[in-house]
């Protein structure tokens, strides 16, 4: 008889599972999602690239609980999802941090708010202050607690916008497009950081972008999604191990797979047939 308390099946549970996901928006022509089956394990980092309007953020707010299935079932640690949880959190291309808080209370407002609604101890007070500090250190904020927003620069904004997402301890981080409003260097920064949150925090973190090099070195697996209707085309395993630094971005293995993934978004989008017609007229526009 075996002692081990964790049955094989308890093991081989899914963080998230997503079980014939269908999703159609009332008076649309297409499933914006159709028949999207995938699991993601525990700690994995997944990214999501493909053509606008693939339906990338739509299935990430539904991870979320923010949005509902037409049909399908999601679950996470194998419950259904039926509306948000404080186990997922969500990263938004959009600081929307407060203006009216300093950062420091900006990162602990959810905190404050779950205070209302059950009994807080001192020790839940310090605790948080704790956590609060420790993210503040760990995004390399610390001299900034009493700053207010407006005085952040944008990667110092959304730094903070991911550190009050981690203040609950979620089990989910869910990003979408995080880092879209950013400059190239500042993304660099921020690619590293999160690579190291994750490491550190060991969640779960599921990545939209529309950026193929940003998912390739960010994801375990890239899941690329095609548009009309909004489905999973491909899923890239990366080849790449744990341990990765900025050079791997000019790596030809890097390149030919960010290459490959480029192609096959153009072929599924319909990008490149149009680049062909586009090529024939002005081709035949000059002969
Ligand atoms: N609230 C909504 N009501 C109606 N249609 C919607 C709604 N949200 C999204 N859609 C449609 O669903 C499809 C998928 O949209 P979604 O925003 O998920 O795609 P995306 O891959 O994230 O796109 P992008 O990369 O441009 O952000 C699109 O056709 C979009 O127009």
């Amino acid at each position: 008889m075996s002692t081990n308390p964790v049955s094989p099946a308890t093991l081989a549970l899914p963080k998230i599972a997503i079980r014939d996901v269908f999703k159609r928006f009332d008076g649309a022509p297409t499933n914006a999602l159709e028949n999207i089956n995938l699991d993601i394990q525990a700690n994995e980092f997944v990214t999501f690239v493909g053509a606008s309007g693939c339906g990338k953020s739509t299935l990430l707010r539904t991870i979320g609980g923010l949005e509902v299935q037409t049909s399908g079932e999601l679950l996470v640690d194998g419950k259904l999802v039926e509306g948000p949880g404080i186990d997922r959190a969500m990263v938004f291309q959009h600081y929307s941090l407060y203006p009216w808080m300093t950062v420091c209370q900006n990162i602990k407002f959810c905190r404050q708010l779950a205070a209302h609604t059950k009994d807080r101890t001192s020790s839940d007070v310090e605790a948080a202050d704790g956590r609060a500090d420790a993210l503040l250190r760990l995004m390399g904020l610390q001299a900034m607690g009493h700053a207010w927003p407006n005085q952040l620069s944008g990667g110092m904004q959304q730094r903070v916008a991911i550190a009050r997402a981690l203040m609950g301890r979620p089990d989910i981080v869910l990003m979408d497009e995080p880092f879209g409003a950013l400059d190239a260097q500042t993304r660099e920064v921020m690619h590293d950081l999160i690579r190291y949150v994750h490491k550190l925090e060991k969640a779960t973190i599921v990545f939209v972008t529309h950026d193929v090099e940003e998912a390739l070195y960010l994801g375990g697996r890239v899941v690329l999604m095609a548009p009309r209707p909004g489905r999973i085309d491909t899923v890239y395993d990366v080849p790449f191990g744990d341990q990765r630094t900025q050079d791997l971005k000019h790596a030809p293995e890097f390149l030919r797979l960010k290459r490959d993934i480029l192609d096959r978004i153009r072929e599924t989008s319909g990008m490149k047939t149009d680049l062909e017609q586009l090529q024939r007229m002005t081709g035949a526009a000059t002969a």
